[in-house]
């Protein structure tokens, strides 16, 4: 089974010439797949959060058979859904299946319904939307993270924020991470997640419930640093997105890319210095999906701005959410009181925040990248 698994990974249903053996890979890989998780209707899942990631998320945890409880913002959200099959604000081309989604807007119901509580809500909304949630029970609760941006006056990374929040250990937080756009997941396009946490067991069995024909799933044992490079790659991509709207080039935006690899190197070892593979994907591959997708809201956004919108115009052409506005001001405090020399990150503050020229800010960075 093993080997099919591997035959499987590398073929794609238009690459198959032969019908009869990829009907037989096809009923192979789906016993494999059975396999490789035993999960049962009691296997729970609530998920927090009604935007295009959520959707996606439910999407893939549905199809890998989990029952999911699904906590949208407002009871409209709900009827809608149950009635159309789909979210009517995102991704609504993308019908779910509503055997195994259960769509509500109470949260103590959602909590309650589940024994892992998935959070993929702006970060700029987390602690809105559990401020009245401080009286639910998480003991024994698994929290999971989906959340590329930090939380509150503190700066906190939210796994640290929802662990905090609501008491609970350390290791009951996992974190996902990766470059996956919610787009092309709704069309079926082959993603690799990363699942982080500090129990390796549990780590194992979520990296289970998520495996599929266009899903693959690594595990990984540095949530801390996975969570932080999400983070980060959101601020380099509104660069490469302010560059691109001021007419830069492909060689010089390799050049500022490869530079924002070394802030990101830098960053994470201030922050916890451990042996860790930036070339996994979760770390630079998630970088690079934002830095060149034109699926990306943090370039988009970044790219407004280098054709001269004003932020506030920039942020309201945008109908998604670009975390990198509001990480890059956190991530500007911590590195400046750790030390770490990051002369993208502190560009593109001075811009997003003390109405900086991009034009002379990327004139100084010409000088200073190497
Ligand atoms: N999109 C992607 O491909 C990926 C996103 N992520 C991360 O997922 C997280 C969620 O992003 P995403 O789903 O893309 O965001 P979207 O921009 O798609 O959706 C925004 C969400 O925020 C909600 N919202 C808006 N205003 C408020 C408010 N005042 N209080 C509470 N909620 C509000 C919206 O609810 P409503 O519609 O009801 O107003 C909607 O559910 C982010 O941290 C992002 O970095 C991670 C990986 C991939
Ligand atoms: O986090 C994301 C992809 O992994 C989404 O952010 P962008 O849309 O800016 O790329």
């Amino acid at each position: 089974m093993r080997l099919i698994g591997a035959i499987w990974d590398k073929l794609s249903p238009e690459s198959v010439r032969y019908p009869g053996i990829y009907s037989y890979l096809c009923i192979a890989q789906y016993i494999n797949s059975l396999k490789r998780t035993t999960l049962t209707n009691s296997t729970r899942l609530t998920i927090v959060g009604g935007g295009s990631w959520a959707t996606a998320l439910v999407k893939i945890f549905a199809e890998g058979g989990l029952q999911i409880t699904w906590l949208l913002r407002s009871e409209e959200n709900v009827s809608y859904f149950k009635q159309h099959k789909r979210n009517r604000n995102y991704l609504s081309f993308l019908e779910l299946n509503r055997d195994n989604i259960y769509p509500t807007h109470h949260a103590q119901e959602a909590i309650d319904a589940s024994d892992y509580i998935l959070f993929a809500v702006p970060s700029a909304y987390l602690a809105a939307t559990i401020a009245d949630w401080k009286e639910f029970n998480f003991e024994g609760k698994k929290v999971i993270v989906s959340i590329k941006g930090v939380v509150g006056a503190e700066n906190l990374v939210p796994s640290t924020f929802l662990q905090q929040f609501f008491n609970i250990p350390t290791s009951d937080v996992f974190v996902i991470g990766g470059p996956c756009h919610a787009e092309e997941i709704a069309l079926d396009r082959k993603t690799y997640m990363t699942i982080a946490g500090k129990d390796r067991e549990i780590v194992q069995q979520l990296t289970g419930w998520v495996q599929s024909h266009h899903i693959k799933a690594i595990a990984n044992y540095d949530p801390i640093g996975v969570e932080y490079a999400a983070i980060l790659k959101n601020v380099v991509g509104i660069a490469v997105g302010v560059a691109t709207g001021m007419n830069y080039g492909d060689n010089f935006i390799a050049v500022l890319v490869s530079n924002a690899l070394r802030e990101v190197k830098q960053f994470l070892q201030a922050v916890d210095d451990i042996p860790r593979d930036l070339t996994q994907s979760a770390y630079f591959g998630d970088l690079f999906v934002t830095a060149y997708s034109e699926f990306s809201r943090n370039r988009t956004f970044g790219k407004m701005i280098g054709r001269g919108y004003p932020v506030p115009e920039a942020q309201a052409h945008m109908n998604m959410v670009a975390e990198g506005y509001y990480a890059v001001k956190g991530i500007y405090q911590i590195a400046t009181k750790l030390d770490v020399h990051m002369p993208i990150v502190a560009a593109m503050y001075r811009v997003l925040y003390n109405h900086a020229s991009p034009y002379l800010e990327f004139q100084l960075l010409e000088h200073s990248l190497l």
